[in-house]
């Protein structure tokens, strides 16, 4: 309802303008002759004048109302004032008299080109405020797919831009992948969604255990993967060792049970280097985690 009221007003500008330029032709001035009048020049004239019209048709048909289109409107409105004079000079002449008609011919061009372009800085400020929101979203949209909907830690996706990033940088990290033992057998005894439940919590407790500099990210089903930078071999495994102990001493409750479940853990390490595929050291842990299971079993 505003907008359309303040739409209509806009309209209404355009059409008051259009009646004021010609309402002055017709009280001052009289008609010339058709001899005398230069088609050539009402040709020019005219379509300034057209052209400021469709400009302001354009301009209210594709733009929302505000700030930035009200002043590009008056700006149009002062240019199609003065195009209808000066078009309108071409079919009327005035006494001398009427002298001033010149002034308010030229004045509202001038007046519109500066209204025009403080419109045109505001219209560029407009786009570059659009452009850090679009950015920002596109960033939000971009994290969150990036995050486990489940763990609500990042995926393995993220933990490789990252490792990429510490390979670029030479920044010496060690990497280390954890796996839940026995979890499908978890999941066929408590259920799926009990299972989601441990591995929200073995995912707090990861976060908690490590270093602020450390990243987890869930690999995939039961599996983790760590990033630690800045840290030696005896480290790296002293403190998978913690993480493998934590996991043990979680004593998981399912419904209103008072018995605990404990899960064991397992982990492999290893170091990551500037020239280090980060597939091929993947599938090697990977590989490593599984055999280690077997011989367990
Ligand atoms: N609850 C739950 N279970 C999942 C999810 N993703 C994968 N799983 C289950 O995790 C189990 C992983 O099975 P495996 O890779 O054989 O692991 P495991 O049973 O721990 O066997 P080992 O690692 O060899 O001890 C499967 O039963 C999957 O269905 C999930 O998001 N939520």
């Amino acid at each position: 309802m505003f907008l359309a009221y303040r739409v209509s007003r806009l309209i209404w500008l355009s059409l008051g303008s259009l009646a004021v330029a010609v309402g002055l032709s017709l009280l001052q001035g009289e008609a010339k002759p058709t001899a005398i009048i230069s088609w050539l020049d009402v040709t020019g004239e005219g379509s300034v004048a057209v052209f400021s019209l469709l400009w302001i048709t354009a301009l209210l048909a594709s733009r929302p109302p505000g700030r930035v289109t009200t002043l590009m409107l008056i700006g149009l409105n002062c240019f199609l004032f003065s195009a209808t004079l000066d078009l309108l000079d071409e079919f009327y002449q005035y006494p001398i008299s009427a002298d001033w008609l010149g002034m308010v011919e030229s004045i509202p061009a001038a007046f519109g080109m500066v209204v025009m372009s403080v419109a045109l800085y505001l219209w560029h400020q407009e786009q570059l405020a659009l452009g850090r929101q679009l950015q920002r979203r596109e960033m939000s949209v971009r994290q969150h797919d990036l995050i486990d909907p489940i763990t609500q830690l990042y995926r393995a996706e993220y933990w490789r831009e990252q490792a990429k990033s510490c390979q670029v940088s030479g920044i010496d990290a060690f990497v280390a992948v954890v796996d839940i033992n026995h979890f499908s057998q978890f999941n066929q005894r408590y259920g799926h969604h009990e299972g989601d439940r441990f591995l929200r919590e073995i995912a707090q407790l990861l976060i908690m255990h490590v270093r602020a500099v450390d990243l987890v990210c869930r690999y995939a089903g039961d599996r983790f993967v760590l990033l630690l930078p800045q840290i030696s071999l005896p480290e790296a495994n002293e403190l998978c060792f913690q993480l493998r102990l934590s996991i043990h001493h979680i004593a998981f409750r399912t419904g209103r049970q008072t018995t605990a479940i404990f899960q064991s853990a397992r982990s492999v390490t290893a170091l990551l280097s500037a020239d280090t595929c980060l597939d091929s050291l993947l599938q090697r842990l990977n590989r490593q985690l599984d055999e280690a299971q077997r011989d367990v079993a």
